[in-house]
């Protein structure tokens, strides 16, 4: 039976995501960089997982061509068995920082790409949104009078109100203090329990990674290939201070190669 909280992919149902023998290489005026080697991966429908490795491994660059927001020089990436051949609305990044409309209110924002629904369809779905992420009485707000962590969970809101089938998140909390960041981590597990949306989500942090994902998939030093998949069997919400997640936490320092001892 499932632990309640686990995400059990359903091995018989076809990946959402199939990732088979990546390989990016970037070419320069006077340099050629291999960023991607021969990445073989597949993600299932719903699933959270993490993609963690050394700085300039190529994470961002794996998660761009998953995303069809960069063009591979080999293999291939399929989403529900279609080929990803370049962005589409059904695929949102998510970034760091700098994600929203500066010139629009939290309404505009969410409501941005929603142009093909009615007004009173879009105005339910921005309805919707805005209280999921808990923005109620900040409708009419700007982005300049929202906190750094009110920002990240507007473009979360925007993001996810264009109905995306995988969502990229790429360090989006990497420019938030450590107290709003851990405050984001439990934000965002809320939203995908609520949504169950399949995300991706490229980190530095160790922890983030353990408390978040389904699977944490540790990339080598550039050009990045897969090293060990992790996963995570614990159910949410997680103690961090259980012995199975100091376990994991473990295991995964001990594959990102980090001493114990600094
Ligand atoms: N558009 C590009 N053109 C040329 N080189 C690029 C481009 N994008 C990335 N690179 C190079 O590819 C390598 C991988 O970069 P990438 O940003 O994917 O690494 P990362 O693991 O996400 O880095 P970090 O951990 O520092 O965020 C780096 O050496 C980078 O300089």
């Amino acid at each position: 039976m499932a632990l309640p909280g686990i995400a059990i992919p359903d091995q018989a149902a076809a990946p959402k995501l199939q990732v088979t023998n990546l390989g990016v290489v970037f070419q320069g005026n006077d340099k050629t960089i291999a960023a991607l080697d021969n990445i073989n991966l597949e993600i299932s429908d719903g699933e959270f997982v993490c993609l963690v490795g050394p700085s300039g491994c190529g994470k961002s660059t794996l998660l761009n061509a998953m995303g069809g927001f960069l063009s591979p020089t080999s293999g291939s990436v399929s989403i529900d068995g279609e080929l990803v051949s370049g962005p589409d609305s059904r695929r949102i990044l998510v970034f760091q920082e700098h994600g929203v409309f500066p010139w629009l209110t939290v309404e505009g924002n969410i409501g941005f790409g929603l142009a093909k629904l009615s007004r009173s369809e879009r105005a339910q779905r921005i309805a919707h949104y805005v209280e999921l992420v808990q923005l109620q009485g900040f409708e009419r707000s700007y982005p300049s009078d929202l906190s750094g962590g009110m920002k990240q969970r507007l473009q979360v809101a925007r993001a996810l109100a264009v109905n995306p089938d995988v969502l990229f998140l790429d360090e989006p909390f990497g420019a938030l203090d450590s107290i709003t960041r851990v405050m984001m981590r439990g934000e965002l597990l809320r939203i995908w329990q609520a949504e169950r949306r399949t995300i991706l989500c490229v980190t530095h942090d160790i922890d983030e990674a353990v408390q978040l994902a389904d699977r944490v998939v540790v990339l080598s030093s550039r050009p990045a290939r897969i090293q060990n998949v992790l996963t995570i069997d614990i159910p949410h919400p997680r103690n961090i201070s259980s012995p199975r997640y100091l376990t994991l936490r473990d295991e995964l320092l001990k594959m990102i190669g980090l001493a114990y001892e600094i």
